[in-house]
């Protein structure tokens, strides 16, 4: 706690201090942690119940990855789409500009019209920034579109250093300090994208290499991010586990050695290990003000931290929305089904088709009687999906009409009731189902075809 006050204090005196601590440890041969990551055995959680102090930034914030690592694992998105679906994420971020930034990439015409058109828009957020290969010309091209921000790639584990670039530490080191400085030069803000962090060396090779970072950034008082990018998902956030798997730890050391402060730190998380989501809310939680996503998760492999997911961690963690638009979540929904013919797995939280669904006739009932026994908020209003129970042999009418009700979004005037003729047919066109030998539940489509049918019959319109 000690070495806390004094980061907190005199940040300079201890930059200077944390530079004869930590300088580069420039290995002859890759340290991959075969201790923790042998390939042919499942990676392992190591721990040394070292506890890292919680330190929640007074600001947090999101950004958005979805036309960068989104849309590298899917079909290219069109002009139009990336300018309407930038629109919604404008929306949702709402007034205060909870998604602070969106990252685009630069490499063809389509998709720097792209960026042409949602500059145009003249929104402050999301700030449109770029993903590019990091050379002079291309940060010349980011300058000359009117970008101020830039991605840079800055792999860091081992791994990548040895085996993908071919280089020393000390080379790698070296080549990216040139780049991010010629990025300076040209008067871009840096962000330095850590790739593969959570299998890197953290006091060998990040934070002797973020420290480099403060200087330049010091140098050009130009601010240079640093983003935690947990490329394949082994980040965790137990107490007390190891670096470079633990996400707490990582935070901890990039603002307390590497002197990074908090608006400069962003978290990147992946799900391969189903974490991606908790990841991001700890980085939050140990100091990181930005974690970045991607709309329902879409991104490489498992995907990446679904931005939808923190918009309802930042209301659990701060008691309010400061303004985002959760209902801009469902048009989106709606958009991606209808216009790209996407559609998230029907069990997935917020946005899945049946996510506010109750099955079980037994829970079906609680819901009858009052919605809150079974629903996680009032759905309705957060996201214009009121909870729906499904229909089947233990439904009963007031089941049945209230399916109707809630599916049709009927306003109360409108309503059905348990004695209503169309609810009758209904009950017995279910109960001569199951009669036959049917067990399961019947579907929305099933549902809405015979209540079409029974409708045109008896002349009745909902
Ligand atoms: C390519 C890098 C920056 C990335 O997105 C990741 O590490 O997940």
């Amino acid at each position: 706690m000690e070495e806390r006050k004094v980061f907190l204090n005199t940040h300079t005196n201890l930059l200077e201090l944390e530079e004869h601590m930590y300088p580069l440890v420039d290995v002859d041969s890759p340290n991959t942690f075969q201790n923790l990551f042998r390939y042919d055995q499942i990676p392992k959680i190591a721990f040394n119940d070292r506890i890292v102090p919680h330190h929640m930034p007074d600001e947090i914030w999101l950004t958005d990855t979805t036309f960068r690592d989104g849309q590298q694992s899917r079909a290219p998105y069109t002009t139009e789409q990336i300018v309407t679906i930038y629109d919604y994420l404008h929306k949702l971020g709402g007034p205060n500009g909870k998604i602070k930034q969106s990252e685009f990439f630069l490499y063809s015409k389509k998709d720097r019209d792209a960026v042409y058109k949602c500059l145009e828009k003249g929104y402050k957020f999301p700030e449109v920034t770029s993903w590019i290969r990091a050379s002079k010309k291309d940060f010349e091209l980011v300058k000359n579109i009117g970008l101020k921000e830039t991605g840079i790639l800055v792999s860091c584990s081992d791994y990548h250093i040895f085996y993908k670039l071919k280089m020393t530490r000390k080379e790698a080191l070296e080549h990216y300090l040139s780049v991010v400085r010629e990025c300076m030069e040209t008067g871009i803000r840096p962000r330095c994208h850590l790739e593969d962090i959570t299998r890197s060396d953290i006091y060998g090779f990040v934070i002797p290499f973020c420290v480099e970072l403060m200087k330049l950034r010091e140098e050009y008082q130009i601010p240079v991010k640093v983003r935690v990018c947990d490329t394949l998902g082994y980040g965790v956030n137990y107490p007390g586990a190891v670096i470079p798997r633990s996400i707490p730890g990582i935070i901890y050391g990039l603002m307390t050695h590497a002197g990074v402060p908090s608006e400069l730190i962003e978290f990147h998380g992946h799900n391969d290990f189903y974490k991606a989501v908790n990841n991001s809310t700890t980085a939050w939680l140990y100091g990181s003000s930005g974690v970045n996503c991607s709309l329902f998760g879409i991104g490489e492999r498992t995907g990446n931290t679904p931005l939808e997911a923190m918009v309802f961690e930042y209301a659990q963690l701060r008691g309010t929305l400061d303004g985002m638009d959760t209902t801009v979540i469902t048009e989106l929904v709606e958009y991606y089904e209808k216009e790209l013919g996407y559609r998230a797995p029907s069990r997935t939280p917020f946005v899945g088709k049946n996510f506010n669904v109750t099955r079980a006739g037994i829970h079906a009932d609680g819901m009858l009687k009052n919605e809150e026994i079974y629903n996680i908020f009032d759905t309705d209003k957060f996201l214009n999906r009121p909870a729906l129970v499904s229909v089947s042999n233990t439904s009963g009418t007031a089941g049945i009409a209230y399916w109707i009700n809630t599916y049709y979004k009927l306003p109360p005037k409108r309503q059905v009731d348990k004695s209503s003729v169309l609810v009758q047919e209904i009950k017995k066109w279910v109960d001569k189902e199951y009669e036959d030998g049917r067990i399961t539940v019947l579907t929305d489509d099933e549902l809405v075809a015979k209540i079409n049918n029974v409708c045109g019959n008896l002349h009745i319109e909902l």
